[in-house]
């Protein structure tokens, strides 16, 4: 029984192991300083136009990415609800692009003009990597569940208790910090747990990996649109 209990244990959640172990970078890609100033309202403006404008083109590389890893379900995936939750995710991506042209327009920022900085570009080339196919499903969605839950763990806590986020910003946070988005995370995630539980120790080499590398380039990211490249 009592073996059998350990067991279940393990295989409620790889993804709680890793986020256990690995809770210094975690707190390192969602507690970023950049997130902190816009709950504390302390934020400079520059540095926000220069997140959006740069998450903008950020946005547009992870349409195909996503189409990837959808391509990948359909050919990989033990479970056909998984082709939904992803497409569900693909199609919420059109309203996000239209968001993004919108409030930049709203803080006098020309898109066309915006010209990608070396950590976007590298971040948008591991992307690309990841949509080999020889890259595998479950290394693929552990990818797009971690960069999704990433912005969804930032966003929430500049909107959550005691916040002073300015009002301007209030609706970019509620993008990524909203119930919905943190359903979808939620969904994402048990299909990542699914595939984790079933995978070879080398594919969970892969992912663990993969999972690392994406909170590394979130950090960057959010230390680009600070300034500090
Ligand atoms: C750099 C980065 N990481 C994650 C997201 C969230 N996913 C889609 O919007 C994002 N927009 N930008």
């Amino acid at each position: 029984m009592e073996q059998k209990l350990k067991e279940e244990e393990k295989k409620v959640g790889v993804i709680e192991t890793w986020l256990r172990k690995h809770t210094l970078l975690f707190k390192g890609a969602t507690r970023h300083p950049f997130i902190l100033s816009i709950r504390d309202g302390s934020i400079d403006i520059t540095s926000f136009k220069s997140w959006l404008a740069q998450d903008y083109l950020f946005v547009r590389a992870f349409v195909p990415f996503v189409a990837s890893v959808l391509i990948k379900a359909w050919k990989e995936s033990d479970e056909s609800g998984d082709m939904e939750v992803i497409l569900g995710g693909v199609a919420s991506l059109e309203d996000e692009i239209s968001w993004f042209k919108r409030e930049a327009s709203k803080w006098g920022i020309s898109l066309s003009e915006v010209v990608p900085q070396q950590t976007n570009k590298k971040y948008c080339g591991l992307l690309e990597s990841l949509m080999s196919p020889d890259v595998e499903y479950t290394v693929a969605i552990t990818a797009f569940w971690v960069i999704e839950v990433v912005y969804q763990e930032s966003f929430a806590h500049c909107i959550g208790e005691g916040s002073k986020t300015p009002q301007e910003l209030k609706e970019t946070c509620e993008r990524w910090g909203s119930e919905a988005f943190a359903k979808y995370c939620q969904s994402l995630q048990n299909i990542v747990n699914r595939r984790l539980q079933k995978a070879s120790d080398e594919e969970l080499k892969k992912a663990e990996h993969t999972f690392l590398n994406v909170l590394e380039y979130e950090v960057d990211f959010w230390n680009m649109s600070r300034g500090n490249v």
